[in-house]
């Protein structure tokens, strides 16, 4: 695939910090979004339309506790447009996913990566020809996801970062699912030698990590729920929509 053929689109949901990727193969038209938003389904489904693209594929990069994801709003929209998950996080999808699969998108691949520690189910997604990785909650700029719930465990979220996104090279790009200082994107060596929790000993990361003591997110009661089945079902009263 050309250089000038790739898109790549990083979108915000300010209400939950929240960023969806648009990953496209101009030439074919083909796309992916990743961790769509379902209160932004709208905003995005517009720019796939605007920029004349085919999406064959609604990814998450886990079951989300702090929003509700639009995956299952877009399906409702969009026949032929199936939804992804990993097979380890339990939820409902179309096509599940194990540590190598590999998904087309045009003539480009995305290569999964099991990055368990957040939740047991968290991917990330490696597009080795653009050089980057879509590191989901396991790895936030100077910063990771919390191991406080959801099957969390700051070990294995040590061993899955050091193992699976620190064993990229140096200059790949790091996009996260979320950010809360406004970063927007790093790179394997920033992260390597900057990242507070994650330079330091697998030892001394446990202790940051038990040592954290966050505020549960306030939409969790309703997210994991409705996440769990695509964001399709169990939906709180102001977010239903006609499927
Ligand atoms: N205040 C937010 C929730 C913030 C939060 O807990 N974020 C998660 C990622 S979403 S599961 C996290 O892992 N944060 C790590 C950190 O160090 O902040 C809300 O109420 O929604
Ligand atoms: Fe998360």
């Amino acid at each position: 695939m050309m250089p000038e053929d790739f898109i790549f689109r990083q979108l915000f949901d300010s209400e939950s910090c929240t960023y969806t990727y648009l990953i496209a193969d101009g030439a074919s038209g083909q796309a992916v979004i990743i961790d769509p938003v379902i209160q932004k389904v709208d905003r995005d489904l517009q720019l796939v339309a605007d920029l004349g693209l085919t999406l064959i594929y609604a990814a998450n990069t886990h079951v989300h506790a702090d929003h509700i994801t639009g995956s299952g709003k877009m399906k409702t929209r969009l026949p032929g447009l199936k939804s992804v998950l990993s097979e380890a996080s339990g939820g409902d999808a179309d096509l599940f996913l194990n540590h190598g699969d590999v998904l087309n998108v045009g003539s480009f691949e995305i290569e999964v990566r099991a990055t368990p520690g957040h939740t047991n189910g968290c991917v990330t997604y490696v597009v080795h020809q653009q050089r980057l990785a879509l590191t989901g909650d396991a790895l936030l700029v100077r910063g990771c996801g919390r191991t406080d719930f959801q099957q969390g465990n700051s070990a294995r979220l040590y061993q899955s970062v050091h193992e699976q996104i620190f064993s990229l090279p140096d200059d790949f790009k790091l996009f996260p699912a979320h950010d809360y200082k406004g970063f927007t994107v790093t790179t394997v060596k920033e992260e390597k030698t900057l990242n507070p929790r994650l330079s330091k000993s697998e030892e001394e990361f446990v202790a940051i990590m038990a040592g954290l003591n966050l505020p549960y997110p306030k939409m969790i009661d309703a997210a994991l729920p409705a996440n769990l089945k695509c964001g399709l079902q169990n939906l709180p009263e102001e977010l239903e929509f006609d499927e």
